[in-house]
């Protein structure tokens, strides 16, 4: 049984004799924890400095969360008198570290054809001149014989997909089961990246193809696990299939800096880094050129998401600037419809490694996640 270190110490003596029991080494002290803590040791730790200073913690970590931005976030601890560490920023975009930098603005086109009113309720979603969606994955649905033999012809010779239509990754109306801007199931189980509008687009701020950068719209919840796994997060009210949660913030920082950081960081360092590396094959990056997203002292609620083998989100590749290959948002959208409560988790491994691996390596990490297909590791 876990015992909070300020209440053993400042529980006063007598509060302790009734679960100390002689052993028969009359030197050794027996106690029993199964009735630890006392109703005395609490009431004689709350009024203890140490008591006083976790109120303080507290308070301020709260009054923290308070000045994040979107939605508010709750703190909830029914299991200790810990605080997450006030040695972490909120913060409310990447910040870039030495070394990083972003793709010229100039390159961050938006869509030239797109108008705010091309009627009939028409917008990106229907157009395929859509210069934002020229990388989102092709629809071959909608492909005729003839558009069919030019796509396939455009990648063999690395062709433009300007003009083919395209996988829109939101839903744009309500429908039984789909919410308006819920991610499309195309997009929820598969890989391919999400390019949203941006604002040097001529579609204007209400085009369908933007989500994510309008930030988290729901409330969250930072609690302690009480199973082994620190804190966890969840969300106050119920989401959707295909939701959008929030990003994942934190340092931008190179390939380099990120190894440096893990080096010294230790074995749990991992759980914080997130390769920026989607693009890396397809523009024939090298491994120095990846940039790595570090949100272990700065970032957002997201950094309290658990692993578990069988989450309920994922975090998806969302792009506002198709020709910056190296900087993008990490987002977690719901993968299923969760109910208010239930911790949010995602799978920290991505899923092609998680096939490969057999045996859990040395050293590798326990997993407490408690879902039925547990790989029983986190990573090595
Ligand atoms: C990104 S943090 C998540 C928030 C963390 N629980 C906390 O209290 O700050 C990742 C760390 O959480 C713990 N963790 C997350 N998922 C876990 C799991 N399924 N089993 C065991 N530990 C887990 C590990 O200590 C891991 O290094």
């Amino acid at each position: 049984m876990y015992v909070p270190s300020t209440i053993l110490y400042y529980g006063f003596t007598c509060a302790l004799n009734a679960n100390i029991k002689q052993a028969q080494d009359p030197t050794i002290a027996i106690i029993d924890t199964r009735s630890l803590p006392t109703e005395d040791m609490i009431r004689t730790a709350r009024v203890s400095k140490i008591e006083t200073t976790n109120i303080l913690i507290r308070a301020e970590y709260v009054r923290r969360l308070g000045k994040v931005a979107g939605k508010k976030i709750h703190l909830v601890n029914v299991h200790d008198y810990t605080t997450p560490s006030l040695r972490f920023s909120y913060i409310p975009e990447y910040v870039l570290r030495e070394g990083v930098y972003r793709a010229d603005p100039a390159t961050q086109e938006g869509c030239q054809k797109c108008k705010p009113d091309m009627g009939r309720s028409i917008g990106c979603e229907y157009t395929q001149k859509c210069g934002c969606l020229e990388y989102a994955a092709v629809d071959q649905v909608r492909l005729t014989p003839e558009t069919k033999k030019e796509y396939e012809k455009a990648l063999a010779t690395g062709g433009s997909l300007l003009g083919f239509p395209k996988r829109f990754p939101y839903f744009t109306g309500d429908t039984k089961r789909q919410r308006t801007g819920t991610l499309v199931s195309f997009y929820l189980d598969s890989r391919n990246p999400i390019y949203e509008c941006n604002d040097r687009c001529g579609c204007g701020p209400y085009c369908r193809n933007k989500n994510v950068q309008f930030g988290r719209q729901v409330e969250l919840e930072i609690f302690k696990t009480g199973s082994g796994r620190g804190w966890g997060l969840r969300c106050k009210e119920d989401l959707f299939m295909g939701q959008f949660v929030d990003t994942y913030r934190g340092e931008v920082i190179t390939d380099a800096e990120a190894t440096r950081r893990e080096q010294a960081g230790g074995m749990m360092k991992a759980s914080y880094l997130y390769n920026l590396d989607k693009h890396q094959e397809s523009e024939g990056l090298a491994q120095e050129d990846i940039y790595v997203v570090d949100g272990e002292f700065m970032g957002g609620p997201s950094k309290f998401m658990n692993h578990s083998c069988e989450p309920n989100c994922r975090q998806y590749t969302v792009s506002y600037n198709k020709h910056d290959s190296r900087i993008y948002d990490l987002a977690f959208f719901a993968i299923r419809d969760i109910p208010a409560g239930e911790e949010l988790t995602f799978d920290y491994l991505d899923k092609e490694e998680a096939d490969e691996e057999v045996d859990a390596p040395e050293g590798a990490v326990p997993c407490l996640c408690g879902t039925a297909k547990c790989r029983k590791w986190l990573w090595q």
